[in-house]
């Protein structure tokens, strides 16, 4: 393994992204989400992401330099048209907007269209609980995963995020692929020449398999918990695409035309402001939720991210470890 400091490896991850050709806003902003994942121990979402940046950008499937464009849509919708960019500074360019209709309204929506997403959704729902909003994000991907019944792939991991607002605390956070797993980690298991657990995939027949290339070449993705777990892909769908204007899965897979490109299509998110549900009483009632976490804490069981930010607490110490062997591709994309 190779150790890296933070500031190491976001200026490993940034001159890899500015010598590839992205702008410096691009390099800056994906960086960024890229270091927070590898900081906060999910390395599908980590340092290993900047190789599909870059095959992204040499397949044709980025644009290096988009300018995200901020439309004013309704009372309580933000859209943000991302050029064909990356979604990170999409999300960006958005989140004041999207904050004071929140605020003026007590719920408001973003959209964002037209980008190339791969990046966790916890970074940017726990940027808008941290500013004290309750906060969902959905996004497809590309069709990887089968509907429960099936064996062929129809629908993307499609994440669901959800942020909560805890005063003096982080905030309480999940964000899940609605797969088994996150297709990244069966990649992860694939570049150590790891078989991967049973239940994350089938081969071509809809058998059970346990090699990462049947599951990722041949076969499909399973969703997590059976039918609800495809009836909650099937939702990521239809509100993150055909409701927003924006590419399903099965045609963000058909528009990367046999690349490797990360997928292109929105994300919606969604946020609520407990001030306008609740006016003064808002601190009283968020004080009683404090019951829900404390009754999970108190048997033993952990919350969704305690294991994110007791990463992020020894990161910041100890900074990060990576495989040799992806150090040694990622220093590749610098010849
Ligand atoms: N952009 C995209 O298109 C996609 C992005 N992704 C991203 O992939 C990432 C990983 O997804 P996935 O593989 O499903 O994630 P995991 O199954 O690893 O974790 C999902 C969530 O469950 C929490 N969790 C895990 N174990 C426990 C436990 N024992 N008790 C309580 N909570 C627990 C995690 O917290 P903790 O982190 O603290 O362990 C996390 O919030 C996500 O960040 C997602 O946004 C996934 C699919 C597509
Ligand atoms: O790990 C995943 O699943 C994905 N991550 C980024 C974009 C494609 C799907």
């Amino acid at each position: 393994m190779i150790r890296l400091t933070l500031s190491e490896a976001h200026s490993l991850a940034c001159s890899i992204l500015l010598h590839n050709g992205f702008c410096a806003d691009h390099a800056k902003a994906v960086s960024d989400t890229i270091v927070a994942g590898e900081r906060d121990g999910c390395a599908s979402h980590g340092l290993y992401r900047v190789l599909g940046c870059v095959s992204s950008l040499k397949a044709g499937k980025v644009v290096a330099d988009a300018r995200p464009e901020v439309v004013d849509q309704a009372p309580s919708i933000v859209r943000v048209d991302a050029g064909g960019g990356f979604s990170q500074l999409a999300f960006q360019a958005g989140l004041p907007l999207l904050q004071a209709k929140t605020h003026s309204n007590g719920i408001a929506a973003l959209a964002i269209n037209r980008c190339v997403h791969f990046s966790a959704l916890w970074v940017e729902i726990e940027q808008l609980a941290e500013a004290g909003l309750v906060a969902l994000a959905f996004t497809p991907s590309h069709a990887w995963v089968a509907p429960a019944g099936g064996h062929r792939p129809v629908f993307g991991t499609n994440p669901i995020a959800f942020g909560w607002p805890r005063a003096g605390q982080h905030p309480y956070v999940f964000d899940f692929a609605t797969s088994a797993i996150a297709r990244g980690d069966i990649e992860l298991h694939r570049r150590a020449g790891k078989a991967i657990p049973e239940g994350w995939g089938v081969d071509e027949h809809g058998q059970p398999s346990t090699d990462p290339n049947v599951v990722l070449d041949r076969g499909a993705m399973l969703t997590f918990g059976g039918h609800k777990g495809s009836a909650l892909a099937a939702m990521v769908e239809l509100i993150a695409g055909p409701l927003i204007g924006d590419l399903t899965s099965a045609e963000s897979l058909a528009h990367a035309d046999g690349s490797k490109a990360s997928p292109y299509h929105g994300e919606l998110l969604i946020a609520l402001d407990p001030r306008r549900f609740l006016g003064d009483a808002a601190d009283q009632h968020l004080a009683r939720a404090e019951a829900v976490f404390e009754s999970i804490e108190g048997q033993g069981a952990r919350l969704p991210s305690a294991r994110r930010y007791a990463a992020r607490a020894r990161s910041l110490v100890e900074g990060v470890e990576i495989p040799q062997a992806l150090y040694h591709d990622l220093r590749a994309l610098l010849a």
